[in-house]
């Protein structure tokens, strides 16, 4: 297949080589020094685009893709108030995107379980719940993309929570942070160069229930999206990652 990179950073890198294991064609790369060359062109030599910029730049590249006729897979977090838009124009138009929070197996299987245990949790409500993330100081939005999609899966399953809040902290104090009780708290750590740590906490007065995963690297990440562009790249419409996993057979 031939894949069109827009960013070349931490990801855009190590996408790079694992396509390229995978006997997959670079034909385009884009950063921000060579926008110029984000073309139709250009954007039309590849079967599909992997996208891994910046909240501020991923909806003009999602647009390029679009006008292009080239399906788009989405690593970029920090959009999410505008999928409702998005979907509705791969809708009309035809267009393709599939977007995840996180490419990573190991969290996918993690955002199913962390669903069945909200369930589960609603028999104990004396457990109240929590969500840390914690991540490299260069991150640039909060709360993570995958924490925002651990704490959707919380609030869809658990009665007790309605909405979620966010508190930013740039150190690993843990101050007691107080939150309604329909409010489930997600607090964002940043601490120098950690790849992605969630954990989901229910804690009563007697004991504390931690669910955890830890990305050891970036590669995880970066093979999900390529195995994306590879499912993606002769469909049509609006898909989120979980399209391509089933766990429920
Ligand atoms: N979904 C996932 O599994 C997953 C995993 C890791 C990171 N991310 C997200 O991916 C994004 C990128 O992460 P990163 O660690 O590679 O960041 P990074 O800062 O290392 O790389 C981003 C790159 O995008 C470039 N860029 C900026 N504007 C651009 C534009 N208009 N066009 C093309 N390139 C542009 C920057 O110069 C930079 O090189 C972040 O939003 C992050 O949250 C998602
Ligand atoms: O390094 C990042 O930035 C990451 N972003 C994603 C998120 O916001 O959840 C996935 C994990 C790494």
């Amino acid at each position: 297949m031939k894949i069109a990179l827009l960013g070349y950073g931490k990801m855009g890198r190590i996408i790079e080589k694992i396509a390229i294991s995978r006997k997959h064609e670079i034909v385009l790369t884009i950063d921000h020094d060579n926008l110029h060359d984000l073309t139709a062109e250009n954007l039309q030599k590849a079967d599909a685009v992997i996208e891994f910029t910046t909240p501020a730049s991923v909806l003009d590249n999602i647009e390029h893709c679009f006008n292009a006729g080239v399906p788009i897979v989405v690593g970029t977090t920090g959009w999410y108030d505008k999928i409702p838009e998005i979907k509705k124009q791969c809708e009309q138009d035809g267009n393709t995107l599939l977007y995840a929070s996180n490419f990573s197996v190991g969290v996918n299987i993690f955002f199913h379980v962390n669903r069945l245990l909200a369930k589960v949790m609603n028999k104990y409500p004396y457990y109240d719940v929590q969500v840390e993330e914690i991540h490299h100081t260069q991150k640039l939005d909060a709360p993570s993309g995958t924490g925002i999609t651990i704490a959707e899966g919380i609030i869809e399953n658990l009665d007790s929570k309605s909405e979620w809040v966010n508190v930013l902290t740039t150190d690993d104090k843990n101050d007691d942070e107080t939150v309604a009780d329909n409010q489930l708290l997600i607090e964002s750590m940043r601490i120098d160069s950690v790849p992605g740590t969630h954990t989901v906490i229910y804690d009563s007065e007697v004991d504390m229930i931690e669910f955890k995963h830890t990305a050891h690297n970036r590669n995880g990440f970066a093979l999900g999206a390529v195995l994306a562009a590879e499912w993606i790249h002769d469909k049509k419409g609006f898909y989120s990652v979980e399209a391509m996993f089933d766990f429920n057979s």
